[in-house]
């Protein structure tokens, strides 16, 4: 059995008074992970918990050693998010905020320009992100979730407004990820997500691997 990536210990995160997660043990062994579940299942909310992005009770590591409490810093270095309807300010660019990525985290495991080129975003990339159409602007927050060199990548609905050629080109990125870097991928998605080999489904407040 391979080591866990992400631990999660004890985690529980409510909304005022009530309860959305409760999770006891959560081990993640290195994967690719699709994770299921009705609509106000907890979805959006364990990708933010993981994320390290919103308050939580409890704890998760990164290799049974980077805490999201005691290094929350170098913790969202390592764990990278795509939010499922991706919201930035309207004067920047897609260059800025790719500028902006690499320089808080670091050089990437993959050249930018050929990662752009790649996804088709380099036509527009230098345009004010308010021009964008919004599979253009989910284009540009996924690559931005490729940036720096992550142990965790967190896709929050990646396939909602991505047209359909782009589709296997995500698959793509995900499978060489996860082959050649040992990036570890957790995709929630209501269509089928073929890159997603493991299952995770969200069933009350737990989170359970099918
Ligand atoms: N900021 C918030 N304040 C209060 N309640 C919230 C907040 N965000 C989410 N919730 C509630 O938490 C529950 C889980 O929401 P979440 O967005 O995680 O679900 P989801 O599984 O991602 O749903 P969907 O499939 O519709 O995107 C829902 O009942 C929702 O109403």
């Amino acid at each position: 059995m391979a080591a866990p990536v992400l631990t999660l210990h004890h985690v529980q995160k409510a909304y005022q008074e009530r309860v959305i997660l409760d999770i006891t043990q959560l081990e993640l062994e290195p994967g690719v992970y699709w994770l299921l579940g009705p609509n106000g299942a907890g979805k959006t909310t364990s990708m933010k918990v993981m994320a390290g992005l919103i308050p939580f009770q409890g704890e998760i590591k990164v290799d049974n050693s980077v805490s999201s409490r005691q290094s929350p810093v170098q913790y969202r270095r390592l764990v990278n998010y795509a939010e499922a309807e991706p919201l930035y300010p309207g004067f920047l660019t897609g260059s800025d905020l790719i500028s902006l990525y690499i320089k808080t985290k670091g050089e990437g495991y993959r050249d930018m320009g050929s990662m752009m080129k790649f996804m088709g975003i380099e036509s527009y990339v230098h345009q004010p992100v308010s021009s964008y159409s919004s599979g253009m602007l989910k284009k540009l927050s996924l690559l931005l979730a490729f940036t720096g060199k992550p142990r965790v990548i967190l896709l929050d609905e990646p396939l909602i407004t991505l047209d359909t050629q782009s589709v296997p080109l995500l698959y793509t990125l995900v499978e060489e990820f996860h082959q050649q870097y040992g990036v570890t991928f957790c995709i929630t998605s209501h269509q089928a997500v073929t890159a997603g080999s493991i299952q995770l489904e969200v069933q009350g407040t737990t989170i359970v691997k099918r």
